[in-house]
């Protein structure tokens, strides 16, 4: 009798499973032939003048296994809101300012990194950037990233990417989605440890800031901000706000600040590398405006209209969130755009690859020339996330209302990196034993939502 149940059981739940997929293939929308992938305008119709509908976040099974305050991934709501005011209140325009010095003083390190040793190169931006990351998050560096908290970042971040791969079938098709809550499995665990490791590394260090706090030790971060803040709300409203909600949002900014900064900076060395044109005439208004007496500052930046123009050219060429970050837009209702139908809870992507290559807009998209941006736009500070799609050079920060907030802090990680990286070296490819170039593909990234290029040497 079991036997029969299970077998009538698990008969209809293929039946199920297999109406399902039939139903939702059907619901794949068909692009209306001559409609092209994807267009600035597009964004701009959909992501920004309809906003109200079109900033929410896909539900993922990723999210069901506990990560509830991931900034980057939360719904359109209160928890969202309340996380992203942490942003456009202390990191966006001239706020970001105050993390300069910080900036300023961690590239030292890596141009110390790089002269000792130059062919781990794209270790060292791995390292500069999640100490970047950390100070401004947290106010602390990260020397190594082999032991400590930036080994541990790293570990979380490289075990969610695995372990979200294997979650991706229940979030195409959501009827296994209780199979992984039932059903016992590598990647629940894994999703669970990891899940534990984030946890314990947000809270050790956001006490660590509260401890130094306690000690009258008030150094600049997003942590220290954020922990007044919450206290002043506290204070102000009988509301009361899970500790875990600003504590995550402070460790996802971390992690947010890390490989997209790395991967736009590893992209600038291969554009170096593979354009000398373009370097030696960068490298010599760094020199015109810079001399050899001191460092290019973040001040310098109004006067270098061709390295400004590189950090533009550089997200526009190989964007490291090469499909508009790490989660789609979702909508919150149904709506039609054009004679097109875009159900409710759909993901919509922003094609930034197929965007910055549009060779309408972009002459020969795939030659590295920051000579294509207007000289004077690009001296605005909001040039790299204008809502003017006409101007505005890329869409590698996203749009809407889920733009990057730190893309502030972006551009002056980027500006005075650049600079002072063209300050100090040139930049080759390396030869082989007869003395030719090894050859470079210019194209190739790593795989990934979130890419960079691929090695190179
Ligand atoms: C080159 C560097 C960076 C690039 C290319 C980049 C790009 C992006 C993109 C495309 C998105 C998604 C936007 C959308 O959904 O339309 C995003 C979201 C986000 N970024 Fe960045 N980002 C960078 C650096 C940073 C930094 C330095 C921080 C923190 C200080 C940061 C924090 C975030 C956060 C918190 C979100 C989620 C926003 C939300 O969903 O509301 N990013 N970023």
């Amino acid at each position: 009798m079991a036997l029969v149940k299970f077998t009538t059981f698990s008969l209809a739940f293929a039946v199920a499973a297999l109406l399902h997929i039939v139903y939702r293939i059907s619901r794949i929308g068909m692009r209306p032939k001559g409609y092209p992938p994807g267009s600035g305008r597009m964004v701009s119709d959909l992501f920004e003048k309809r906003g109200g509908n079109y900033s929410s976040r896909w539900h993922s099974t990723f999210r069901e296994f506990g990560n509830e305050y991931h900034v980057a991934t939360h719904p359109y709501d209160q928890v969202w809101r309340r996380q992203r005011r942490l942003y456009t209140t202390h990191v966006s325009g001239n706020q970001a300012n105050k993390y300069l010095p910080y900036q300023s003083f961690e590239s030292l390190y890596l141009l110390r990194d790089l002269i000792k040793d130059p062919e781990e190169f794209r270790d060292h931006l791995e390292r500069y950037t999640i100490s970047i990351a950390c100070t401004i998050a947290y106010g602390r560096r990260c020397g190594s990233v082999k032991v400590g908290p930036g080994r541990i970042l790293l570990d979380w971040f490289m075990g969610n990417i695995h372990a979200v791969a294997n979650t991706k079938i229940a979030d195409w098709f959501p009827i296994f989605r209780p199979l992984f809550h039932i059903v016992p499995s590598n990647t629940k665990t894994r999703l669970l440890e990891l899940n534990k490791l984030e946890s314990d590394l947000w809270s050790d260090m956001w006490n660590g800031v509260a401890e130094k706090m306690k000690q009258g030790l008030n150094y600049p971060s997003m942590c220290r901000d954020s922990i007044l803040d919450w206290e002043q709300e506290r204070k102000a409203s009988n509301v009361a706000v899970d500790i875990r909600e600003p504590m995550f949002n402070v460790g996802h900014a971390w992690a947010a600040a890390t490989d997209t900064q790395a991967n736009t900076l590893a992209a600038f060395v291969k554009a170096m590398v593979l354009f000398p044109d373009v370097q030696a005439k960068a490298r010599e208004e760094v020199d015109r405006i810079v001399g050899d007496s001191r460092l290019p500052e973040w001040k310098d930046r109004p006067d270098m209209p061709i390295v400004r123009r590189c950090v533009e050219e550089t997200l526009r060429w190989m964007p490291t969130t090469l499909t508009g970050g790490p989660m789609p837009h979702c909508t919150m209702k149904e709506d039609t755009y054009e004679g097109y139908t875009i159900p409710a809870n759909a993901g919509l992507y922003n094609c930034v690859w197929t965007i910055n290559n549009d060779p309408d807009i972009y002459t020969d998209p795939r030659t590295f020339n920051p000579f294509r941006f207007p000289e004077d736009l690009s001296g605005s500070e909001t040039f790299h996330v204008s809502t003017d799609y006409s101007i505005r050079p890329h869409l590698t920060f996203g749009a809407g209302r889920r733009v990057c907030p730190g893309s502030y802090v972006a551009v002056r990680t980027l500006f005075m990196t650049m600079a002072r990286l063209l300050w100090a070296f040139e930049f080759h490819p390396k030869l082989d034993a007869s003395g030719k170039p090894i050859p470079i593909d210019p194209d190739a990234l790593t795989p990934g939502l979130v890419v960079g290029p691929a090695h190179f040497e």
